[in-house]
């Protein structure tokens, strides 16, 4: 495998625009530079041939996933605890690692943040996406017990310095600084 150039780590809360960010910069530096990964992707995929589900209708932001969600956590949970890096690994592996920018868009735990960091140190830009709860709600959130309140989505509310944040609240001019922001900081990664 040969080392990708940059790897961004997005988190943020349920529709606060993790998606939304991922490719609006995959838009930007090309699709042949660049792969979105997520790490729900395997976790998804395994979830739903152990349970008979439907992938692809997991993989949209539709309600068919939100009814699954809470299962979805408590499964993954059972394994990160026998192996923590277990996603992080398989969600990178495969088609697009070859391309010299990774985009990961959803790190939830301490423990993501840490297989990034100790695998690709000077690659890594951390991005925290968020935006206000009413403007979440407005793009379909609710906030639901065993969901909102566990690490699933609260892992990475405190306690990490985000090498960029990304105020995503309909303010077009401010996200596009912000996306410009970061991109630079992808050029400056893939010139050195
Ligand atoms: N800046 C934006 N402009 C327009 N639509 C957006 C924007 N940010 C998010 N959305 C929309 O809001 C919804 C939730 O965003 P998404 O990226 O799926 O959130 P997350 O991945 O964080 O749950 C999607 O339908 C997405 O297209
Ligand atoms: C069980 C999950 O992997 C489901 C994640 O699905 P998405 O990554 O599609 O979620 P949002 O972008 O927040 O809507 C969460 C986990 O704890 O691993």
């Amino acid at each position: 495998m040969t080392a990708p150039a940059a790897v961004i780590v997005l988190s943020g809360k349920r529709k606060s625009g993790k998606d939304y960010v991922a490719s609006v910069v995959q838009n930007r530096l090309g699709a042949d530079m660049c792969c979105i990964f997520r790490l729900s992707g395997p976790l998804k995929y395994q979830y739903a041939k152990e349970h008979n589900l439907d992938f692809d209708r997991l993989l949209d932001a539709s309600e068919y996933k939100e009814k699954y969600r809470m299962d979805m956590i408590r499964w993954g949970e059972e394994r990160r605890t026998e192996d923590p890096s277990f996603f992080c690994r398989l969600a990178t592996q495969g088609e697009g690692s070859d391309r010299p920018v990774w985009i990961v868009s959803d790190a939830r735990r301490l423990s993501d943040l840490q297989y990034f960091h100790s695998n690709f140190r000077k690659q890594v830009i951390t991005v925290r996406v968020t935006a206000d709860e009413d403007v979440r709600k407005a793009r379909g959130y609710v906030f639901t017990k065993g969901v909102d309140d566990v690490e699933s989505e609260c892992g990475l509310d405190i306690g990490v310095e985000w090498d960029v944040v990304i105020t995503n609240n309909n303010e077009a001019r401010k996200f596009e600084e912000q996306i410009t922001y970061l991109v630079n900081q992808v050029q400056a990664r893939l010139r050195n």
